[in-house]
């Protein structure tokens, strides 16, 4: 089968990430394009080799994907700890910090890979990014009242040098979209974020938010996959005080 160099991609990250799945495994399985290529790739080898995991899926999306190809599914009640986390990103930058949410799914995902020991992205060199921002920032909000929490989103952000940043309120078919707990989603166009953690500790403080999509200190690796079908991956390094400091990742060819 012929794939674009956009699948080849996704499909060479996820196919690096799960190199490092076992038998016996629970698995944290991720939502979005890439993580469809993951979905497929795991439902290959389970079927060709009788690997034995068992998954978790971060949306009712991903659930219903793993259903079809015969992916063993359970939930994250049932198994309280996972071993292993792979999910897909909008952005990555240089200390492996990420934006995600832009399907929708970031709160499952990140309860998700907060469970996980470990914690694998799989991403393209599109995602790479020398500072986060460029992609609007998810924010999932309690529908009730939602206009209110989005008034203190807009003070939280003046106080980051952030203020006037457009806000949008996500929509499908032309009304409000609903994320799989039935909340809403704004969407912060930021362009540049100067401290994405302390970002995070501020929206994390905001009652009516229920998650926002940076992921700070959550990723231990990310697989990365090229458009010629290779991949990499590059590896949190132990220390990253500095996000300026551009060289702090590694590549190493898989
Ligand atoms: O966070 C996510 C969904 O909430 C996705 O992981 C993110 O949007 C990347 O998706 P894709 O692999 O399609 O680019």
């Amino acid at each position: 089968m012929s794939i674009s160099p956009a699948d080849a991609a996704k499909r060479a990250a996820a196919a690096l990430a799960l190199e490092s799945v076992e038998g016996g495994m629970r698995l944290g399985i991720g939502t979005g394009s890439t993580a469809v290529w993951l979905v497929r790739l795991l439902a290959e080898r389970i079927s060709a080799t009788g690997l034995d995991v068992v998954c978790v899926p971060t949306s009712e999306a991903t659930a219903a994907l793993a259903r079809e190809l015969g992916v063993p599914l359970a939930t994250l009640d049932e198994l309280g700890a996972l071993d292993l986390a792979i999910d897909g990103a909008d952005e990555f930058d240089p200390r492996l910090d990420l934006i995600k949410g832009g399907g929708g799914a970031h709160f499952r995902e990140k309860i998700v890979a907060a469970a996980a020991a470990r914690f694998i992205v799989i991403a393209d060199e599109g995602k790479r990014v020398p500072r986060l921002g460029a992609f609007p920032l998810p924010v999932e909000v309690v529908r009730f009242g939602w206009p209110a929490t989005e008034a203190a989103i807009r003070r939280a952000l003046e106080g980051l040098d952030l203020g006037g940043a457009p806000i949008r309120l996500r929509e499908r078919d032309g009304a409000p979209a609903l994320t799989d707990e039935g909340n809403y989603i704004l969407d912060l166009a930021l362009g540049a974020i100067p401290d994405a953690p302390a970002l995070a500790r501020r929206l994390d403080s905001i009652t009516g938010v229920v998650e926002h999509g940076l992921f700070i200190g959550m990723a231990d690796c990310v697989a990365l996959g090229r458009a010629d079908g290779t991949a990499g991956m590059l590896r949190r390094l132990a220390a990253t005080p500095d996000p300026r400091e551009i060289d702090l990742m590694r590549d190493e060819d898989a």
